[in-house]
């Protein structure tokens, strides 16, 4: 039975497309870009929920469709129980979004006129809005600098001010399209802090990042997306144990003969040789890392590293192994 509200998942996504057609101005015909294909995602009420994936892998053109700023190609998307395309008004009325960067701020305001505008605009006035400006001002922080221009903030201040604009009006889903970007890593740990409060007291949260770590930190299921389609759903530590298999191993002064046997171990997904005696192995099982340093170290083989691959780097391992089982 669905929770009070009437609905039990903030968002659901069946057979989403999006496809961008080069404008009319373009002389030279390029193709049509299709940056989300056959989408399907559901976040139940109160999750948090990260989609993860590369530059282009289609995360801010789904936010944009569940914030009713695009229209879907084909396929049906509801936020909150209500349609993207038939009911804007109902799901704007329920939505925060807080996009990356600088721009939706009135920077010669002061915080506090900033949050009164929004609050009006979504038709709050009078005490109710000073209260909840005030309420939201204490939440994100701010309330000590409340009545400074905007233009004397730092980054993370500009930030959680866009987080209190997006909370003004007590919205049910909050879209948060990588939030922490271009932030010290003080900044972003404080504002990681405050979004876990802030889904802690209900709200529905999904967010969009590159950063594993950050998914890790705040996250209760991950989508990883890539190439405009879903590549797997699950808890962000079921994805670090996945994602670990994909390690690299590099060394100096290897003689031939040990990089052949390398070569052959089980979970030694490719060796690449450069001269001196340079490897850089990649593993594609767990504990195949741990496998090859021992036979590094038995062959006297002491200079080293190993790193974890990127997540771009995760994404080709996946869809090459994968072939045909996603659809390519
Ligand atoms: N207005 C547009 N016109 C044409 N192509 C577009 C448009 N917006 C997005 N695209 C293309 O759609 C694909 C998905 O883009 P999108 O911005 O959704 O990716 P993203 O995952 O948010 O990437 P990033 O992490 O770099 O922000 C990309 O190939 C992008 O070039």
């Amino acid at each position: 039975m669905p929770p009070a509200g009437g609905f039990a998942l903030a968002v659901e996504v069946s057979g989403l497309s999006r496809t961008f057609t080069p404008g009319r101005g373009v002389r030279r015909k390029r193709a049509d870009v299709l940056a989300l294909d056959g989408v399907d995602l559901t976040v139940p009420r109160g999750e948090v929920h990260g989609l993860l994936g590369p530059n282009g892998a289609g995360k801010t053109t789904l936010c944009k469709i569940l914030s009713t700023i695009l229209l879907p190609t084909s396929g049906t998307v509801r936020v909150c129980g209500l349609d993207v395309v038939t009911d804007v008004r109902g799901v704007r009325a329920r939505i925060g979004i807080v996009f990356g960067g600088d721009r939706g701020l009135y920077t010669r305001l002061t915080a506090r006129q900033n949050l009164s505008f929004w609050a009006a605009l979504s038709g709050l006035s009078g005490r109710g809005s000073a209260a909840r400006v005030d309420a939201v001002l204490d939440r994100v922080g701010l309330r000590d600098r409340a009545d400074d221009r905007v233009e004397e903030y730092s980054r993370g201040m500009k930030q959680r001010l866009h987080l209190a604009r997006a909370l003004v009006h007590e919205p049910t889903l909050l879209l948060l399209d990588e939030p922490t970007t271009g932030m010290d890593p003080v900044a972003a740990r404080d504002f990681r802090t405050l979004v876990g409060e802030v889904s802690g007291s209900g709200c529905t949260v999904l967010l969009t990042t590159h950063d594993m770590d950050e998914a890790e930190a705040l996250c209760s299921r991950v989508t990883l997306i890539d190439n405009g389609r879903i590549l797997t759903t699950d808890r962000p530590q079921a994805l670090g144990e996945w994602i670990s298999r994909y390690e690299r191993v590099e060394a100096e002064g290897v003689p031939s003969a040990v990089a052949d046997r390398l070569e052959e171990l089980e979970g030694v997904g490719s060796l690449q040789r450069s001269p001196g005696g340079r490897i850089r192995v990649q593993t594609t099982a767990q504990g195949a890392s741990a496998v090859v340093i021992r036979t590094l170290l038995d062959a006297g083989v002491t200079t080293m590293s190993v790193n974890r691959p990127t997540l771009e780097e995760v994404y080709l391992h996946v869809i090459g192994d994968r072939g045909m089982a996603v659809g390519r």
